[in-house]
């Protein structure tokens, strides 16, 4: 394939790019990011892609998730721990009791930069620029911050190398052995109902290990799992310069992470974004909002995926719970009666933000849960597959979507409100929409 290909985008409208005070030294940058490591390696982004293939094909099911934006002062061993513990505990849930293969993608090592759904922020009266994620410019309201400076380009690159390998770490060297079930949960059990309920599918998983182990299975089974990068490609001089020819066939890959999807805001069809993931061979996925139409999910795929592999594209739908009921199955309907053999995702959490009366930016446990029952209902309805879900949450102990076991009530959102971005929700909220989600994938399927 010509690498000019690879450069087609630089000639359409690219939404949602920096103001860079001085292009010249974006150039620079990307020079040098084009001369480091790859983060992943295209075989593995093939292998995700057979994965995702299963998938598409009804046979498995997508966990997706972490924080709406990483930060760089996030890349250490406490916070990648605590996010990746809370992505194996619901992984655990929905394998065991929605009996299903799951598919584990971490929003995680890459997800630094953020499309905004305004320029500038205001505060007291002082206008500066949005924080548009640690690989643009600063969360702090300066002037000296908020610049963009593509010196953060680099600091981006460095901070998912040092997050991938500790996921590398984890996954690969025993923390993720499943005998391990219930040391994650060990910090955990008897502060939450989710711990407590938790606990006790924990002891049925060691009851169903014993059993394997004494019927001959290979306890090396269960000693790795396979988890999988994946962030916005929204910042096109980062994902250019970080794409290379594989080896082996002679094809181009997006070596910043394995999967990419293209946001709701940077999805139009000849733009920039989409000019760009056309010509990766990553598997890759688009958020469709409200007001996708079926002629424009129908148009995504003619462009993204012209040959109707499966695996290869994904639609991640973010409707928001009042509208996904009415939105969802015209797409469902006209993708599939193309031929097209997409995966169908859930991310129940954008379009269901809205604003406290204290400022704060939230989501309802309700909502939530409510946009996964309601993309259930329409698969159900349709024949077709609820192929995942794609979240936003973290480790700790946040305050920033309301309700859940704990019954965190918008009072409280002030008492560890620590996103630099959207509401995520904690541990115990996680885990309780993962029972959730386990009960109807059992009940549906
Ligand atoms: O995930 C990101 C947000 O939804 C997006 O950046 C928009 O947020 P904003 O409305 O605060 O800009
Ligand atoms: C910005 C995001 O989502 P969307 O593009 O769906 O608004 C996100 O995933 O953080
Ligand atoms: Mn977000």
């Amino acid at each position: 394939m010509p690498v000019d290909l690879l450069d087609s985008w630089r000639d359409l409208p690219a939404a949602q790019q920096p103001d860079w005070p001085d292009p010249a030294q974006v150039g620079a940058v990307a020079d040098q990011l084009a001369k480091l490591p790859p983060l992943v390696f295209a075989g593995e982004c093939d292998q995700l892609r057979a994965q995702l293939a299963a998938v598409a094909r009804g046979e498995a099911f997508v966990l997706q998730g972490g924080d709406c934006a990483e930060t760089f002062s996030g890349a250490t061993a406490d916070d990648v721990r605590n996010k990746l513990k809370t992505l194996l505990q619901m992984s655990v849930v929905l394998t065991y009791a929605a009996s299903v293969p799951v598919v584990k993608i971490g929003r995680m090592a890459g997800q630094f930069a953020k499309p905004r759904s305004k320029p500038v922020e205001v505060r007291e009266g002082v206008e500066l620029p949005a924080y548009r994620g640690d690989m643009v410019n600063g969360f702090g309201f300066t002037a000296d911050e908020r610049t963009p400076d593509p010196g953060r380009l680099l600091r981006a690159y460095h901070a998912a190398a040092v997050t991938l390998n500790l996921c590398r770490a984890f996954t690969q060297g025993g923390y993720a052995d499943l005998r391990q079930v219930h040391a994650w949960n060990q910090d955990f059990v008897a502060a939450s109902p989710a711990g407590r309920r938790y606990e006790r599918l924990a002891g049925e998983i060691d009851r169903a290990l014993a059993f394997m182990h004494a019927a001959g299975a290979d306890p090396e089974e269960f000693h790795r799992v396979q988890l999988y990068s994946s962030h916005e490609a929204l910042i096109l001089d980062y994902e250019r310069a970080l794409t290379r020819i594989d080896s082996r066939s002679g094809l181009p890959y997006d070596v910043s992470g394995h999967f990419l999807w293209i946001g709701e805001r940077t999805r139009q069809l000849d733009g920039a974004h989409v000019e760009f993931m056309r010509h990766i061979r990553n598997p890759i996925g688009v958020k469709l909002g409200p007001t996708t139409s079926a002629e424009d999910a129908l148009a995504l795929i003619d462009k993204l995926d012209p040959e109707r592999e499966p695996g290869r594209l994904t639609f991640v739908i973010r409707m928001g719970a009042g509208r996904v009921r009415d939105a969802l199955p015209p797409l469902v309907e006209k993708v599939t009666a193309s031929g097209a053999q997409v995966a169908w995702i859930c991310d129940p959490m954008h379009g269901n933000t809205f604003e406290a009366e204290s400022g704060y930016k939230t989501r309802r446990l309700d909502d939530v849960m409510d946009e996964v029952a309601g993309f259930f209902d329409v698969h159900r309805a349709l024949g077709t597959h609820p192929g995942g879900v794609h979240l936003e949450f973290t480790g700790d102990d946040v305050t920033e979507c309301v309700g859940g076991g704990h019954e965190i009530v918008e009072d409280d959102l002030h008492q560890r409100y620590e996103t630099a971005c959207d509401p995520r929700l904690n541990r115990s909220q996680a885990l309780d929409l993962a029972f959730m989600v386990a009960e109807m994938y059992r009940t549906t399927k």
